[in-house]
Formats: C-alpha cells, structure tokens, sequence
C-alpha cells in the first residue's frame, strides 16, 4: 500500500471530512493520530476504526487545537507512540460569526500552531525526516462566501499562509511540501450553522442567498474530498497547491503572480 509505514495526525477528526481523511489514510496503509475535542464522538469513532483495522493503527487524544499545551502533548504522544510523523493534517474548524474571535482562533490560530508544532518533528533541518502537510481551507478562502464574513477571513488566512509556507519551505530546505483543499459545500454538521441565528448573528437574514448558493454550486459527498485530499498526499509534485472540490470535479486553482 502507498502509505504503508507513514504515521498521519488529522484535527477535527472525530466526524464529517477529518474523519473521511483519517479513513483514507488507514485504508492506504498509513497509522493515525485522531485529534478532537469531542471525546465522545472521538472515542467512538476509535472503537469502530479498531475493529476494522485493529488497536495499533489509531490512537484518540483529544486535543482542543487553541490549546498550546494540548496541541504540544498530543503530537508528542503520536511520536512516542508510532515513532515518525510524516503527513499532517490541520482540519478542524467552525463557522461562528457571534463569537468571532473563536472563530478566528479555531480556523486561523489552530491552523498555525499545527503547522509550527508539527515542523518541530517534520523539518529535515531540524532532525526530522520531512513529508507533507495538508490543510483544509474552503472555496470560501478563495471567494467571499456573504453570509459568514469571518469564516471566509479565516479560510483566505489558511491559503495565504500555507502558500507562503510552501514557499519558505522550499527555499529553506524543510523537506515539506504544503498543499490546501478547497472543497465547496460538503454535507457534514458544519452546515447545520445556516439555520442558526446564534452563530450567524447578524447576518442570519442571507441564508436563503446562501441556500441558493448551495443549489448552484451542489453538495459534496465526503468521499469526493477525500479523493482530492489522497491526491494531495500521495502527490509528490504537489506543494503549494489549493485543489478546489466543486461539483464537476476537481481543478486547481490558480493565484496571480504579484511577487
Ligand atoms: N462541510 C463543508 O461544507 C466544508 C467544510 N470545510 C472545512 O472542513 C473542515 C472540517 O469541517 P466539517 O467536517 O465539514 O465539519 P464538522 O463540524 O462535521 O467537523 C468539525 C470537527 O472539528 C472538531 N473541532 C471543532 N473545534 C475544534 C477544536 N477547537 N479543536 C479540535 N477539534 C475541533 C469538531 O469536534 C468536529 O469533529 C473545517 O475546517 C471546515 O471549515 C471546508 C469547505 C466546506
Ligand atoms: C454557511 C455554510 C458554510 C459551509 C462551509 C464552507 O466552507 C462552504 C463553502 C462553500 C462555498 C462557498 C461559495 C462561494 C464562494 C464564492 C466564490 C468562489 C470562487 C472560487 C474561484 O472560482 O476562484
């Protein structure tokens, strides 16, 4: 198998894409850290993945990515326990334009700690043996996305600075390559946010144009991004990509040369 003997850590991955992005891995070979805060949902899902792909191939730390201390703890416990770390995959997210600062702090903040802390394992120059990261913005971080104003700041703060980051990794030599999945609406919880005003707040009002959106662009099967996302991994020649899952399919995207 392609990923036979690569150790992985997803965030958010006890349900919706980091779960399908977790699966994938397994299903390719690979052992996986599952990191959530949600212990129950965590939990479960470990004990359903063990009896398909047995005890040793997952382990469960729950992990609120905004926790420094956390975050540090949990991929310290995969390295001691799987022993390397090779593909890394910062997805946990939420859409909360009330408690925006959370927001910011989840899908933007979140997103830089797991890239600083797995470069502390990852990075050739610093002992480690390089490989891949993968995070997962949203076509809402190429587009404005009118009813989560927020949410679309923080997904265009993922694609800036993973871009930038491939960048300084391949000048610097780090031996990563950094790649972005921007899938458009793909049916998982998160959705269920459009039909709450406590997390729209004062922009509950646009979800019948966000509703229209949807029914222009579709929506996606988990299994469709986690298609995209393999490729991404498995991918060598990839690294400062955004692949971008729409309906037709799949398309990278395209950024203008400014520097
Ligand atoms: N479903 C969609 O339409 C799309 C989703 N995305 C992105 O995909 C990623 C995954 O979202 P979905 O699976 O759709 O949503 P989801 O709501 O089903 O799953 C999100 C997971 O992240 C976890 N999580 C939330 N806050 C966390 C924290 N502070 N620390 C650790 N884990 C935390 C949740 O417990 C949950 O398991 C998000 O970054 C989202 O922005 C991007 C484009 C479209
Ligand atoms: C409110 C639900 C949010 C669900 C999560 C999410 O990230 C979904 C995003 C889906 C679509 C965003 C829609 C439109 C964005 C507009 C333009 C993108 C243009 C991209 C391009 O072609 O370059």
């Amino acid at each position: 198998m392609a990923l036979e003997g690569k150790v992985a850590v997803v965030t958010g991955a006890a349900q919706g894409l980091g779960k399908g992005f977790s699966e994938i891995l397994l299903k390719n070979g690979a052992k996986v850290a599952l990191l959530d805060v949600a212990e129950v949902a965590g939990k479960s899902l470990k004990e359903s993945l063990d009896e398909q792909y047995g005890p040793d191939r997952t382990l469960f730390i729950p992990c609120d990515v905004q926790s420094q201390q956390q975050f540090k703890a949990a991929i310290q416990k995969t390295v001691e326990t799987f022993g390397q770390l090779d593909i890394f995959c910062n997805n946990a997210g939420i859409i909360n334009e009330v408690d925006w600062e959370k927001a910011v702090s989840v899908n933007l903040m979140g997103v830089v700690r797991g890239t600083y802390l797995a470069l502390e394992h990852m990075n050739k120059l610093s002992g480690g043996q390089g490989g891949v990261i993968v995070n997962i913005a949203s076509i809402a971080g190429l587009g404005p996305l009118l009813s989560v104003p927020v949410y679309t700041a923080t997904k265009h703060g993922v694609v800036g600075f993973t871009r930038a980051m491939a960048d300084a990794s391949k000048e610097s030599g780090y031996g990563i390559r950094f790649n972005l999945i921007c899938p458009t609406f793909v049916q998982t919880d998160i959705l269920n946010a459009l039909q709450s005003p406590a997390i729209l707040g004062q922009f509950s009002n646009l979800e019948d144009s966000t509703k229209k959106l949807m029914e222009q662009h579709g929506i996606l099967d988990v299994s469709q991004v986690t298609e995209a996302f393999l490729q991404l991994v498995l991918d060598e020649t990839k690294d400062g990509a955004a692949l971008m899952v729409l309906s037709k399919g799949s398309q990278y995207s395209t950024f203008p040369s400014i520097i």
